[in-house]
Formats: structure tokens, C-alpha cells, sequence
């Protein structure tokens, strides 16, 4: 804990009350009859970054796929209860998954560019929506890669294949990819836990540029990460009884980690379990 603390940055003072972008009301999760998600309630805040903590398999990545609808395509999966963007309920039959998605992307824990150009990556998504003039692409390939602080490494050598990036590259070439589409969220689902330190607290400065412009979750093993670079933070604790994940802390970073409410949070944060 002691380490933790004298990481927490001393914040610049956010002190206005932020939008609600995102919330989850009740919301439990079933991978077939099995509960992984328990009557889950939580706000995400606009242009904030909230991270999401918790010991393996209590549920952080399920619940961040429930924000774009992504548990879907890889489970059989059942929802109870309502996640609403803005006003809207996601998870309506009237919701296009693929729309969806575009508004609320997603950065995976291993980089997975197509093995494709450097711009052919960050141009797919703008043409899978119907951009077709080649200089508007130019531009967006341009300013995402810019945005991900990539474009200083690459401008020389856009077609090259994205496969011939280092790691560290590859993912922030993922985030221009996931911005080139103009979402208002962005999923992070342990987005440096494949890459070196450097690479690390590059993602990590980025996120902070981001957090101007995005909203961004991001599901961390990581504490010092957490501490370092969110704004608040929700503590993911696995119920035995039940088997599946509940929120057993949720608040600004500073103060879960500082001042936990509940012993389970102290415990986890200091190292006692988990
Ligand atoms: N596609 C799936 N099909 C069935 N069960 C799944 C699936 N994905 C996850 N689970 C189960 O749901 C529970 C929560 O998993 P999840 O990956 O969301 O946890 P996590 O907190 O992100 O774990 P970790 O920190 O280890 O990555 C686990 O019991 C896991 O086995």
C-alpha cells in the first residue's frame, strides 16, 4: 500500500461534476446457467478514465464486454437487468450491435492489427462505414495515428506491414485503428500487460491525452497502473457463494486507494489476497 501511495499522481483537480456516459443498472451476466456478473450498478463518467481491479476471474473482462455488446460474439451469454449509453438501453432489439460498437470501441490485451499496411489498419474502419475519398482518408489515417502517438514513427513508412511493428507499436497502432472511427468510449481490455515498461507508460501517457477527448475503461491486474492513471476505480470481488463478480468498491482513485470504505478493498489493494 505504501507503494501505491506515493504513486498516486497528484491529480490536476477535476472538480466539476462529469456526465454520466455509460451505466449499469442491476446488471447480472450468465455464460449459459453459469452466474458470472451479480446485480452489477455502475456510472462511467465522461472524459474520465475508470479502471476496473479485482483477482482473476472475479469479472472485469465480462463486464467490460457488456459495454459493446462484445460477450455475444464469443459466448452463449444472458443478461439480467439494463446497461444504458446515455439514455439508450444497449442491449434493446432495436440497438445494431455493429453501431454500437463503432461508438463504443475496444483495444484488446494482445495488439491484433490485420496483416495488413500500417494504413490499410487504420483506414478499414473508416471505409467499412463508407469513406471512399482517398484525401478525407488520408486525413483520418494522418490525425488517428497522430492522436495515438504513432505518427512520428510511421509517416515514412505507411505501407509497410503492420506485423513489422514492435509490440508497444502494434497496440498503439490498435488505438489508432479503434480512434480512426470517432467512438465516444474506448474498451481497454489490459492493453500494456503484453509489452515491456517502456512500451507501458507510453499506453499510459496516452490514455491521459485521450481521457481529454475519449472515455476510457480499462480492466488492469496491475495497481500501480491503476492508481496511476485513473480516475476512478471499481473494485471487482469474486461472491463464493454465487461464483460470480459484484462491485465491492466503486469511487475517484485517490480515495479507494487511500481511504478504502470496506476491508475487503484495503485487503486487496494492500496485497492480502488475490
Ligand atoms: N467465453 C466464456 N464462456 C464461459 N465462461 C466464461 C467466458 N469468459 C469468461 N468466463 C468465465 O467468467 C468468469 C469471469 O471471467 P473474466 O475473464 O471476465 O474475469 P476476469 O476478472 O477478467 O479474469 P482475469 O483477471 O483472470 O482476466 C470466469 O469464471 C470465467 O471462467
Amino acid at each position: 500500500m505504501v507503494e501505491i501511495k506515493s504513486k498516486l499522481p497528484e491529480k490536476e483537480k477535476k472538480t466539476d461534476k462529469p456526465d454520466i456516459v455509460i451505466k449499469a443498472e442491476s446488471l447480472s451476466l450468465y455464460y449459459g446457467s453459469k452466474k458470472a456478473l451479480h446485480e452489477i450498478n455502475l456510472p462511467i463518467y465522461k472524459n474520465r478514465i475508470t479502471a476496473f481491479i479485482g483477482p482473476s476471474g472475479c469479472g472485469k473482462s465480462t463486464l467490460l464486454r457488456c459495454f459493446n455488446r462484445m460477450n455475444e460474439i464469443v459466448a452463449d451469454v444472458n443478461i439480467e437487468g439494463n446497461v444504458y449509453f446515455h439514455e439508450q438501453d444497449i442491449y434493446d432489439k432495436d440497438v445494431d450491435p455493429v453501431m454500437l460498437r463503432r461508438r463504443i470501441g475496444m483495444v484488446f490485451q494482445q495488439p491484433n492489427p490485420f496483416p495488413k499496411s500500417i494504413y490499410d489498419n487504420v483506414a478499414y474502419g473508416p471505409k467499412m462505414y463508407g469513406i471512399r475519398d482517398k484525401s478525407l482518408l488520408d486525413e483520418i489515417v494522418e490525425t488517428s495515428l497522430r492522436e495515438a502517438a504513432l505518427w512520428d514513427e510511421v509517416k515514412d513508412s505507411l505501407d509497410k506491414n503492420a506485423l513489422a511493428l514492435s509490440g508497444g507499436q502494434q497496440q498503439r497502432l490498435c488505438i489508432a485503428r479503434t480512434i480512426a472511427v470517432q467512438p465516444e468510449v474506448i474498451l481497454m481490455d489490459e492493453p500494456a500487460s503484453a509489452l515491456d515498461p517502456i512500451s507501458t507508460a507510453r499506453i499510459e501517457e496516452l490514455m491521459q491525452k485521450l481521457s481529454k477527448e475519449y472515455t476510457i475503461i480499462i480492466v488492469t491486474h496491475n495497481m500501480q497502473q491503476a492508481a496511476r492513471s485513473s480516475d476512478y476505480t471499481a473494485f471487482l470481488n469474486l461472491n463464493e457463494e454465487l461464483g460470480a463478480g459484484y462491485i465491492e468498491e466503486f469511487g475517484p482513485t485517490r480515495e479507494l486507494f487511500l481511504n478504502p470504505k470496506n476491508k475487503k478493498t484495503e485487503d486487496y489493494i494492500s496485497g492480502r489476497f488475490g
